[in-house]
């Protein structure tokens, strides 16, 4: 069952109206795990084949979505630390193949610059393998899935789908002024790569968003406060788990 090719498992619809990337055209021949030719850690067993909470499952999964700036990260260090989660951060993990140099390195760079999203076979392998390097019972995975395509990837490949979504919603002005004042050098925080990353997110991201919705699994938060107030909310929420 998981000697299918990457591909096959992608919607019709990418994440992008473009054509294919070189990029994917030459990775083509991406494979998934099979148990045919590698025994499954039990790690990965745990995340594919268990329900979120029980004995030897697997970790309970949040995602956390929102727009560019909105205060995914902000909100995830402090959920991590009183609520116990690892945070797995797409755009950290991304941004690591780019300092580490990896083959996908620089494509990966190319696309965070220009604002669009990567390749679902290559964050979907990377969040896939975060999760199962864990041994936190939950896990916090900031700003994924970015499209459709992604999220139907993800829960394709790992079989499973989030226990919960928080989305932090944050009117754009504020979410430029955010990111404007960030200052951690990051090459797509300036405005013409920020305009576009808002694009992005109105079209490709927030589908996402209302798909979780309509299954009532996202958890709307106003992003407009204090990281403080926001946080209360935040707090509020987490503490009504039964984690
Ligand atoms: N409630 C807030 N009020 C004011 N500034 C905030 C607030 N939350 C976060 N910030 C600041 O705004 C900037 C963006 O926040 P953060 O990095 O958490 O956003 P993000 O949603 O993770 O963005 P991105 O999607 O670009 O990674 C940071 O400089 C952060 O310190
Ligand atoms: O799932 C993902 C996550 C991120 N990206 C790309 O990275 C940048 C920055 O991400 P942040 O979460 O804001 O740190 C984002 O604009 C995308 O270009 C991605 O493609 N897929
Ligand atoms: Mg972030």
């Amino acid at each position: 069952m998981w000697r299918r090719r990457l591909s096959a498992l992608l919607p019709r619809s990418p994440c992008s109206s473009s054509a294919p990337s070189s990029y994917q055209q030459k990775h083509r021949h991406i494979l998934l795990p099979t148990p045919n030719e590698k025994p499954l850690a039990p790690s990965l067993l745990r995340l594919f084949t268990s329900q979120a909470g029980s004995d030897g499952g697997r970790p309970f999964i949040a995602f956390i979505l929102g727009g560019p700036g909105s205060g995914k990260g902000t909100q995830c260090s402090r959920i991590a630390s009183d609520f116990g989660f690892a945070h797995v951060s797409a755009g950290d993990l991304l941004r690591n193949e780019i300092t580490s140099g990896t083959d996908q390195g620089e494509l990966i760079l190319e696309i965070i610059r220009e604002g669009r999203i990567v390749p679902s076979e290559i964050t979907v392998e990377l969040v896939r393998k975060a999760i199962e390097s864990t041994t936190a019972k939950r896990v916090l995975i900031d700003g994924f899935p970015r499209c459709e395509e992604n999220r139907i990837a993800f829960e394709k490949i790992t079989g499973t789908e989030p226990d919960l979504v928080v989305f932090f919603d944050c009117p754009e002005d504020l979410m430029v002024k955010r990111l404007l004042g960030r200052n951690q050098g990051r090459v797509d925080d300036n405005i013409e790569t920020i305009k576009k990353r808002l694009k992005v997110f109105e079209s490709l991201n927030m589908p996402v968003v209302n798909y979780y919705s309509s299954k009532g699994k996202a958890h709307k938060i106003n992003a407009t406060g204090s990281a403080d107030e926001i946080f209360e909310a935040v707090r509020k929420l987490f503490s009504s788990l039964r984690l």
